[in-house]
């Protein structure tokens, strides 16, 4: 079967992504998500995601992570699906679309897409670390030397050795302004550090926030892959209007032969 695929990504978390919406494409195989994702034998990313049809919103996000089993949110992800849809027609400026963690809207302005993120009402915090659930569930650890940090080890022990199955992302944090921070994240399904996470600096913000280490309601994140900003008010002891904004970007399309 010879499949077309686009490429994205938003600060350098990167995405195949398959329009979806005839439903061409075999949602069960995860062996074929793991091969499309694969760096070596593949398209490579870091996750693959489907665009298709919904009856309630302009279309539905399904995502899988690089090791080919559906997850939870990506922030990033979605930024890109935003892009993607707009690149199709699917949306103009404007889009409502439903994902695992129920619906979510964004605008799009140029190469620029701010998306709307889960209310989070429950951030647990920890000695030395913090842990909540933007969508997908992360640890927030502030480090000092960040840039020297080994993440791929520190992130990989934290990722199984606290969290069990199903796990947790992981972010190592530090801390540069009043209201600016340089994150590093270890991702579950892709076991490995990412350029960047979506869900993963905003779980980075809020808990900044939450532990005093900020005051700001929009909070600017540093990461390996590029800029992105995080907006949010705290209202009731629930964190809500909470958006994450940055590039999201067309890298390549193309036809891949694959047998399903
Ligand atoms: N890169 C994503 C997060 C993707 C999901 C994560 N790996 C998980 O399984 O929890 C983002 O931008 O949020």
């Amino acid at each position: 079967m010879e499949l077309q695929f686009f490429k994205y990504q938003g600060t350098g978390n990167d995405f195949v992504i398959i329009d979806n919406r005839q439903l061409i494409f075999p949602k069960n195989n995860t062996k074929l998500v793991a091969e499309l994702c694969d760096r070596r034998f593949g398209i490579g990313a870091d996750g693959l995601i489907l665009l298709e049809n919904d009856n309630v919103s302009d279309f539905k996000m399904v995502y899988y992570n690089a090791d080919g089993a559906e997850s939870t949110m990506c922030g990033n992800g979605g930024r890109c699906l935003v892009a993607f849809a707009h690149y199709l027609g699917v949306i103009e400026k404007h889009a409502t679309f439903n994902a695992v963690d129920g619906l979510h809207q964004a605008t799009v302005e140029g190469d620029i897409v701010n998306l709307k993120m889960i209310d989070v009402d429950k951030i647990h915090e920890k000695q030395n670390h913090s842990f909540l659930d933007t969508g997908s569930p992360h640890h927030v650890q502030l480090v000092k030397e960040l840039e020297k940090f080994d993440v791929q080890k520190e992130g990989k022990k934290l990722r199984y050795g606290l969290y069990g199955q199903p796990g947790s992302n992981i972010n190592f944090v530090e801390q540069t302004s009043d209201n600016a921070f340089d994150v590093r994240t270890y991702e579950r399904g892709v076991e490995g550090e990412t350029f960047s996470c979506g869900t993963g600096v905003t779980a980075v913000a809020l808990a900044m926030f939450e532990s005093g280490k900020t005051a700001a309601n929009e909070v600017h994140i540093h990461t390996i892959g590029g800029d992105l900003t995080i907006s949010f008010e705290k209202k009731d002891d629930k964190y809500n209007n909470i958006f994450l904004k940055g590039p999201a970007i067309q890298v390549f399309k193309g036809t891949i032969e694959c047998s399903v």
